[in-house]
């Protein structure tokens, strides 16, 4: 299996930028990815999402295979021609989100049963299943394994199990993915906060062998701090020359502080669904637009952004329409976030390539952390 050719541009300390070549693009790392859960990021035309410079975006294998099904998404083409994306796709292989949104589900050695949380349906996802799902009937780009996330806190002992039954489903997802060269397959990490079983993981993932390594098992509820703590020796010990994808984050310090420690790659629904809520992400920090304070704020919310809805609209008028409820509100919030989300990873990648990430770094906690705006 010839891998997606991963060129490290530059590193400065753990952080390192560089460019995964893809066949439908190319993808500039650090790389934030907008999640696109039900074949669209909520609230935003692509146009309006390759206008914020965001290079990949993320379908969710559990959403899809359950509405409108991936046979029928198939039979109208594919995830890029139905929903008119010509760039990039990463899917997730739907463990997590039966394990978060289904009320049933049921795990075995070979197999997750559920319910839909949409009509009580049955459904069956095994390593096999979502390997079709994502390759064959999607037709994504970057395909996950199946693999088992356990919530936090975890014993020792249950952690262990899922990372061993992860690592047997990463073995059967890589034998379904067979060997393709238009399509690439990412190991996911797990292992929970523990550091013996965060290296057991990886040895299992590497006697398989991927074209990419997930950290899965984080942004469970284990906070900010654990989760650098973990990262401080489960990332260094992915291969250094395939890309790192962080799965689940998240706020834009933990984006600062995962690339610090040698991270590529992100996704999270924190930017579009903070927006459609009133937050708003800047470089002073988050915001929330609807507090009075902004109510004839007639200035925007970052006039020295490309995004027309960072730089076209008073802090007033978006005031005005999250406090009257206005779908435009959630749409314009929602298309700030995730352009400021881009910027900020455009900031990142050229102080790494200029060897300045440190400054860049303790900038951004000083502007960032400090001001309560
Ligand atoms: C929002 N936080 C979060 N989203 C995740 C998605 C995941 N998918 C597969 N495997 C994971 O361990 C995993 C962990 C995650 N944490």
């Amino acid at each position: 299996m010839t891998a997606f050719p991963f060129e490290l541009k530059a590193s400065d300390g753990q952080a390192r930028t560089g460019v995964l070549k893809t066949p439908r693009g190319d993808i500039p790392t650090p790389i934030f990815m907008p999640v696109g859960t039900a074949a669209t990021v909520k609230a935003l035309t692509l146009d309006m999402v390759r206008q914020s410079h965001a290079k990949i975006i993320l379908g969710n294998t559990y959403h899809l295979m359950l509405r409108p099904t991936a046979e029928r998404v198939k039979r109208l083409g594919g995830l890029h021609k139905f929903m008119g994306w010509d760039g990039p796709i990463l899917t997730d292989s739907g463990g997590f989100q039966v394990m978060s949104l289904s009320q049933i589900s049921k795990v075995t050695e070979d197999n997750v049963t559920f319910q839909s949380h949409i009509d009580g349906s049955r459904h069956i996802l095994s390593p096999e299943r979502s390997i079709e799902i994502q390759a064959d009937l999607l037709g994504s780009d970057i395909v996950m394994q199946l693999d088992e996330c356990v919530s936090y806190p975890a014993d020792e002992a249950r952690a262990q199990k899922a990372l061993q039954l992860s690592a047997r489903w990463g073995q059967r997802s890589k034998a379904a993915f067979g060997t393709r060269d238009t399509q690439a397959l990412f190991g996911i990490q797990q292992g929970s906060t523990f550091e013996a079983l965060r290296r057991e993981s990886t040895d299992r993932l590497l006697e398989i062998g991927f074209d990419g390594y997930a950290i899965g098992g984080l942004a469970v509820g284990e906070g900010h701090e654990a989760m650098c703590d973990t990262l401080d020796y489960c990332a260094p010990i992915l291969p250094w020359d395939r890309p790192r994808y962080l799965m689940g984050v998240g706020k834009p310090i933990d984006l600062v502080e995962a690339v610090a420690r040698g991270v590529d790659m992100f996704d999270c629904v924190l930017p579009t669904r903070s927006g459609r809520h009133g937050q708003v992400w800047t470089w002073e920090g988050p915001i929330n637009i609807k507090n009075a304070r902004f109510a004839e704020d007639d200035s925007p919310l970052d006039p020295s952004s490309d995004c027309p809805a960072s730089r076209d609209y008073s802090k007033a008028y978006l005031h005005h329409l999250m406090r009257s409820e206005e779908i435009l509100g959630q749409v314009l919030l929602s298309w700030h976030n995730i352009a400021f989300f881009q910027a900020l990873m455009i900031k990142i990648r050229a102080a790494i390539a200029a060897g300045e990430f440190a400054q860049f770094r303790s900038w951004f906690r000083e502007t960032h952390l400090a001001s309560k705006t």
